[in-house]
């Protein structure tokens, strides 16, 4: 054992009960889709300010899908990853993850749902500072109930993975952005989740630095992995099997790009380059 894990497994006995009653493979039901959203809503305040940043939304994400969410600032496509992930609550409509109905689920039983079942990737990485890259991808996996053995197997392999072996006992401050994002996509994928959301991923980074990560969801999609993005990024969406745009909190567009497409535009776009 590291000398460090007692440091993260505090972190997890406060949510003992939680990772008590999280630990266990999630089963993905047959045809079912991984995510689905059902007449979907979200408005905050009342009256003149009144804002329906999401509404009545209904989208299917099949297994291994890529989806890239697009559209202008502020047409509610955080908020809609957020009522997929189970982070916010619609006013009105479903929300189903995994063959299961996850809106009207009561707080504890969803936040155990989300740590099982969704990984999620920020603009700002939102890793901890104190901890290093090696414990932050871990601490996903100690909170849902692994031993820290099995964490540590799983860090391991999943910092191997995305390039970052030799920046395991590094702490964020001492990574580059691209290298911090690459720590958040190791820690979305320590507990195998149906789906990875990601908002914004590459929104912080330059243009190497998107490559990188481009290149590691590029090996998700190849592995089957189910990734939903938020993006504002031509280049980005261009990646995934399929885009839709928002406008006004509603879906506006809803394109299936194939493979050719994906060439076309990365070629497009200078992309490949
Ligand atoms: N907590 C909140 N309270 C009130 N209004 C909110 C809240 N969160 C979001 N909104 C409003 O909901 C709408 C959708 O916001 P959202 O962040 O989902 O848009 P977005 O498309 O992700 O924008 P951006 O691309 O700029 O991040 C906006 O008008 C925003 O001002």
């Amino acid at each position: 054992m590291t000398r460090d894990v007692p440091r993260i497994m505090n972190l997890s006995r406060r949510n003992g009960a939680d990772a008590r009653a999280g630990a266990g493979p999630m089963e993905e039901p047959g045809d079912a889709p991984v995510l689905r959203a059902m007449g979907l809503s979200r408005a905050y305040g009342e009256d003149e300010s009144l804002v329906r940043a999401v509404e009545e939304v209904c989208l299917d994400v099949p297994a291994g899908q890529t989806l890239a969410v697009t559209g202008p600032s502020g047409c509610g496509k955080s908020t809609l990853l957020q009522l997929l992930g189970g982070l916010d609550r619609p006013t009105d409509g479903e929300v189903w993850l995994g063959g299961r109905r996850i809106d009207h689920l009561g707080e504890r039983a969803l936040a155990r749902l989300r740590r099982r079942a969704v990984g999620f990737v920020f603009q700002a990485y939102h890793l901890m500072d104190e901890l290093t890259a090696a414990e932050n991808v871990q601490l996903p996996a100690l909170l849902a109930g692994a031993s820290p053995r099995a964490a540590r197997v799983r860090a391991t392999r999943l910092l191997a993975r995305v390039g970052l072996a030799d920046r395991a006992r590094h702490l964020p401050s001492e990574l580059s952005g691209g290298q911090r994002q690459r720590v958040a996509i190791a820690r979305a994928l320590v507990n195998k989740p149906l789906v990875v959301l990601a908002d914004e991923p590459t929104g912080n980074l330059d243009s190497a630095a998107t490559r990188e990560i481009l290149r590691l969801f590029e090996e998700l999609r190849a592995a089957g992995q189910t990734l939903v993005m938020v993006t504002h990024d031509e280049r980005v969406a261009a990646m995934a099997d399929r885009v839709i745009s928002m406008r006004d909190g509603t879906l506006a567009d809803d394109t299936r790009l194939s493979g050719g497409d994906r060439g076309r535009l990365g070629a497009l776009l200078n992309w490949e380059g």
